[in-house]
């Protein structure tokens, strides 16, 4: 099965060798990033006239997950259904974006699940993302894992997201760490790798941005905050630690590197706060699905609630014009 080319606009991140010095001179000043997170909403609200338009733009910027253990095929060809018109029809006719063709940015599955997935979606466009490594946990055979990613890529999968061994984060073993995603980014060959840092194990921002350099430096093209499936997932600070991670790998290596918040995202209001913040932080090349997107699996019904109270054609000039 091919995979699909690598969607991005700019070269991919070869990753560089792990440089220790580096690592270890990464600081994160935790209050002052709660300081910021929490004034975010405050500071950067989206004008009620282009509120529409975002919300239309964070559709395609949505990686539509199920990731559960009762998922079904008939429950991913209804997910990916949803993919290729998540909106109704009466609303997409309301907001005058019929010829826009808003899908959702990829379907974000189990292996499983992958190959009806690939079925349901073809001649979409719309990517077949893959969690991988022993998701959620990463606890199985080191070398199932690297499998996984393989048989993943060949059943058809373009994205693969990946979970780190946690226990090297805690344990400061970098140079672990490093191997482990190298390993994993070789794996995937062609495919789009998204590296899950499970933030809400990790114990404090420093090793949040730790890793998330490490995990740049071995050639990851995303990072991701977390699997969902953690009692604590995306948060503001974390993400906001995150991004600017990516901004000075991007400084030292000139690569760009995607950033993707997952888990408990799940209110339209939330979207637009996480939009702000990659606007504010890395500008508007980072509202675009290769280099953003939502790992979500109840947001997009929020979205379409929220979408409602904007049936009116006006709104598609914004979205036409794009953000602002
Ligand atoms: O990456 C995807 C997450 O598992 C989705 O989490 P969620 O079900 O809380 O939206």
């Amino acid at each position: 099965m091919p995979v699909a080319p690598h969607p991005a606009r700019f070269p991919r991140n070869p990753g560089i060798p792990l440089d220790l010095d580096w690592v270890s001179s990464v600081q994160a000043n935790t209050s002052a990033v709660e300081r910021r997170a929490g004034s975010l909403g405050a500071r950067r609200s989206v004008k009620k006239d282009y509120q529409a338009a975002w919300l239309l733009r964070a559709i395609t910027l949505m990686d539509l997950t199920t990731l559960n253990g009762d998922d079904t095929r008939g429950k991913v060809r209804r997910l990916c259904a949803k993919a290729k018109r998540p909106l109704r029809q009466d609303l997409v006719e309301a907001l005058g974006v019929q010829d826009l063709n808003i899908t959702t940015g990829a379907v974000c599955v189990y292996h499983d699940m992958i190959g009806t997935a690939v079925e349901a979606l073809e001649g979409s466009g719309i990517p077949v993302a893959a969690v991988s490594t022993g998701f959620p946990d990463a606890l199985s055979p080191f070398h199932l894992r690297v499998q996984e990613i393989e048989e993943s890529v060949k059943a058809g999968a373009a994205e693969i997201d990946i979970v780190i061994s946690r226990r090297h984060v805690l344990s400061g073993d970098w140079q672990a760490l490093y191997d482990e995603m190298r390993a994993y980014r070789e794996a995937c060959g062609e495919a789009h790798v998204k590296a899950i840092i499970s933030t809400g194990n990790l114990g404090s921002l420093r090793n949040v941005a730790r890793a998330s350099h490490v995990c740049m430096m071995a050639g990851a093209d995303f990072i991701k905050t977390s699997t969902g499936k953690e009692s604590v997932n995306a948060t503001l600070p974390v993400s906001l630690t995150m991004v600017r991670t990516t901004r000075e790998y991007e400084a030292r290596t000139g690569y760009k590197i995607g950033f993707k918040p997952a888990g408990g995202i799940s209110k339209a209001k939330d979207a637009l706060v996480y939009m702000s913040l990659m606007k504010e932080e890395r500008g508007n090349d980072w509202l675009e699905p290769d280099l953003f997107r939502f790992g979500a699996s109840s947001l997009l019904g929020d979205i379409e609630r929220q979408l409602e109270h904007f049936v009116t054609g006006r709104y598609s000039a914004a979205f036409r014009h794009g953000i602002s």
